[in-house]
């Protein structure tokens, strides 16, 4: 875009707005006239557009050169209103196109790539390209959030935050994650006894998962009326995560309305950090990640940094809730609707339960259960394979990049691995779209011998930081649903469909009918 800018300008300097020359030869109702300025400025406004409209063609042509891609792009707002309402029959078909293919938005020049080797690439080469998230993602996040930090600094950053997601960590949160978990799902049963009708999952997972992710993440230093405030808010936030927004968050467009959401949830997560601050200095245990984080530092052993403003810590928690809350709510929503259409892995997982609770239900998950659910596990990372939440992850080039041999993505691009395809590779994965569990228990098998390919949380320096406490705890919450209720999936011609809000959601919302679930 900027590099397009500066094409334009120097453009503009070159375009002479006024033609100098023997003023009889000119007719006295011309526009270059002195007596008709209007009409000039009128006449030379135009030459200038027309000018950059065309500067604007050979620009982007010269770019693409000859990947696959429009020969021209739609004058300024480009592929803009594909990207608004992306379809997933849309991206296929531009994956399928070519291993590299481009497009243009806004004079954005981006370049998708489909397969394995391309996506890894751009993903462990830190020196050529650095994540940029969706467009609207540093006015969300904030510009100074720990997210866009790169090289070093980056690498040093997510070495203390790395803290916060070991097994001893973990071993904290699976507690407060199973009894959220419990409350949701006697809620569903009681909701469900008023009104048996089948319902849509999707909005009832969210709000699961928020409400997790934010006791998780705060613990009680977080009132009951913000929790609810936050949830409510948030989804103004997923709707904006589009690839490339309006590029001026105004009032009234929803990358406006995203910054007003933010906003509340940084006060509410700065809030929690004081808190936590106040309740460890009183000497109390650790009840969350912000409990964790801040006894952590107190320990005199400690070797990361001590200094974590409440600001600071509670745009971390931010960044967890941005990168982790649709992504969740994706990944749950398919587990659900998986699950229900094969009754027969439902039946195993069932089976895995009763073996490792003994038959307790009623007992609170532990991390060493977890670890004796190798089933349930496959059943997770099956599921996430099948609907990646994430299918790509823009990037954008820092400088040229010699990305193959016959072509280089110029300086100042957005180019975007897409993860689909690895996951759907039939060499791999046989019958890609089918969900087939087993397929993980196979030491030897091509999906447990080819892990470049399971690229569903990226790979290289940015990789998901979030992974086991992801796999957890989409792994928690069907287990716990398993044992505790039964769900019917209303299939409607949409279930199958597959709608793109930020990340992958069916449809029709995924209809299930909810009943309780009796134990001899
Ligand atoms: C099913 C759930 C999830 C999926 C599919 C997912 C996927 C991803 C992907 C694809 C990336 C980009 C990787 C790259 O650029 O190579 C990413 C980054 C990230 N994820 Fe996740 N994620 C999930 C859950 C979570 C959770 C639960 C958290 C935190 C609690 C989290 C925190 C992050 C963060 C902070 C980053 C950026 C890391 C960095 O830039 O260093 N994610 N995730």
């Amino acid at each position: 875009m900027a590099s397009a800018m500066r094409d334009h300008s120097s453009m503009k300097a070159t375009m002479p707005s006024y033609t100098p020359g023997p003023s009889h030869l000119v007719p006295s109702s011309s526009f270059f006239s002195s007596s008709s300025g209007p009409a000039t400025w009128l006449y030379t406004v135009i030459a200038v557009a027309l000018a950059l409209l065309a500067l604007e063609q050979s620009v982007y042509r010269y770019k693409k050169r000859h990947l696959p891609g429009d020969k021209w792009t739609i004058p300024i707002i480009g592929k803009f209103a594909d990207s608004m309402k992306p379809t997933m029959e849309g991206y296929m078909a531009q994956w399928n196109s070519g291993a590299l293919s481009a497009i243009s938005v806004f004079n954005i020049f981006i370049v998708m790539a489909s397969t394995n080797e391309y996506a890894r690439k751009i993903l462990n080469s830190p020196n050529h390209a650095e994540p940029c998230l969706v467009h609207s993602a540093k006015h969300i996040l904030r510009p100074d959030n720990w997210v866009f930090l790169t090289g070093r600094v980056h690498v040093e950053y997510r070495r203390v935050l790395n803290t916060l997601f070991t097994r001893k960590a973990l071993g904290v949160y699976v507690g407060i994650q199973d009894a959220i978990t419990r409350k949701y799902i006697a809620k569903w049963l009681a909701d469900s006894a008023q009104d048996s009708s089948p319902k849509p999952i999707m909005m009832a997972a969210r709000d699961l998962n928020m409400e997790t992710s934010l006791r998780v993440f705060c613990g009680p230093h977080i009132p009951d009326h913000a929790a609810k405030e936050i949830t409510d808010k948030y989804w103004m936030i997923t709707v904006a995560l589009e690839l490339v927004n309006f590029p001026i968050p105004l009032p009234g467009t929803k990358v406006y309305r995203a910054i007003q959401a933010r906003k509340v949830a940084l006060r509410w997560l700065e809030h929690a950090a004081h808190e936590s601050k106040k309740s460890m200095a009183a000497g109390g245990e650790p009840e969350c990640m912000l409990d964790q984080w801040v006894h952590d530092l107190q320990d005199p052993t400690y070797k990361g940094r001590r200094d974590f403003s409440d600001l600071e810590m509670a745009m971390v928690v931010f960044s967890f809730l941005f990168a982790s809350q649709d992504a969740m709510s994706s990944g749950l929503i398919y587990g659900f609707q998986h699950l229900a259409d094969h009754p027969e892995v439902l039946a195993k997982v069932r089976e895995e339960q009763e073996r490792v609770r003994a038959g307790d239900f009623e007992k609170p998950m532990t991390l060493e259960m977890m670890d004796e659910m190798p089933y349930l596990r496959a059943v997770v990372k099956e599921s996430l394979r099948v609907k990646p939440p994430v299918t790509m992850v823009p990037y954008k080039t820092l400088k040229a990049f010699p990305i193959s041999d016959d072509y280089t993505v110029p300086a100042g691009s957005m180019i975007i691995p897409s993860f689909y395809n690895s996951l759907h590779d039939a060499e791999v994965f046989p019958e890609p779209d089918a969900f087939t569990p087993e397929r993980w228990l196979d030491a030897n098998g091509s999906a447990n011998q080819n892990p470049r390919n399971y690229l569903v949380f990226g790979s290289g320096p940015h990789k998901c930081i979030g992974i086991e406490y992801a796999v957890m705890n989409i792994g928690l919450v069907l287990a716990d649903a398993a044992v505790l209720m039964n769900w019917d999936h209303v299939r409607t011609e949409k279930s199958d469909k597959v709608q793109i809000i930020a990340t992958l959601f069916p449809q029709d919302g995924c209809l299930l009918k909810i009943t309780p679930r009796q134990h001899a």
